[in-house]
């Protein structure tokens, strides 16, 4: 199936069509389990910020406490430090979550941030050990993952042209050379982000134009999000702003 695109003139139009796009997974998933999501770091934090807490009608039909959260990637510092996803998440969504509720977040385990290796494989054990995964060639299946593209066309802490590609048997590898800052992360793999039920990325700005011309002109490319695009087995949709995609030969869905 082809991605959808779905873009808007402004942003707050893009956060709540995001937001609508969200809940109606939420409402479609297995109630009797919990909802299981990978968040990604950078500019997608502040856009569901937007879309799940700032937008009161859908605040609150988000069953928060059902929710259960990894990270698509992290970076390898502590959790307090300005670089780390989850402690973006923290500031700038978890910590303006109204009421009680609050979702169950998986985190990196910080005591182990000298080794990335034994980092990545105990993130692995917890994901397995919570998916009930009990072999290991099964693959996690989440119901969302919620996905950011770098000017570069990374998705998660899976950059153009790096060997962590081609990574087919892990569902969680570690990288030291990521070509942006900080270098040591860990990253969910293909083989985990094109199981999933459905993928969301959110893109805006006119900065992401003409990364986001490749993708979706040049999948030969091999660009990490045009691999998404073009591997993953569940529903994928981008939400995009206009200059984001200003120029691009994209086919947009209404929402
Ligand atoms: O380094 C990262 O960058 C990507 C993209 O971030 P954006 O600010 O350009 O949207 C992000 O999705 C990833 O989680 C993060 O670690």
């Amino acid at each position: 199936m082809p991605p959808s695109v779905y873009s808007y003139p402004e942003s707050s139009q893009v956060a709540a069509a995001l937001g609508k796009h969200i809940l109606s997974i939420q409402e479609s998933s297995n109630s009797s389990q919990p909802f299981r999501v990978a968040v990604s770091g950078g500019s997608l934090i502040n856009a569901l910020r937007k879309a799940l807490v700032e937008d009161s009608e859908i605040a609150s039909q988000i069953n928060w406490s059902n929710w259960a959260i990894y990270f698509s990637d992290e970076r390898l510092v502590e959790l307090d430090h300005a670089d780390s996803n989850y402690g973006l998440l923290k500031r700038d969504l978890l910590d303006h979550i109204k009421g009680t509720e609050q979702p169950t977040v998986y985190t990196i385990d910080s005591s182990l941030l000298d080794n990335a290796s034994a980092i990545a494989e105990k993130y692995q054990e917890v994901l397995h050990k919570n998916f009930n995964i009990k072999n290991d060639s099964s693959i996690p299946i989440f119901d969302l993952i919620l996905l950011g593209c770098g000017p570069d066309g990374h998705t998660c802490s899976l950059f153009p042209g790096h060997s962590l590609l081609k990574e087919e048997s892990k569902s969680v590898a570690f990288i030291e050379d990521s070509p942006k800052p900080p270098p040591r992360r860990i990253t969910l793999t293909f083989p985990v982000v094109n199981n999933a039920k459905n993928v969301v990325f959110v893109a805006e700005g006119a900065g992401k134009a003409p990364i986001l011309k490749i993708i979706f002109e040049q999948p030969e490319e091999g660009l990490p999000s045009s691999i998404v695009n073009t591997k993953a087995k569940g529903a994928v949709s981008w939400f995009v702003n206009d200059p984001a995609v200003e120029g691009v030969n994209v086919q947009k869905s209404l929402l």
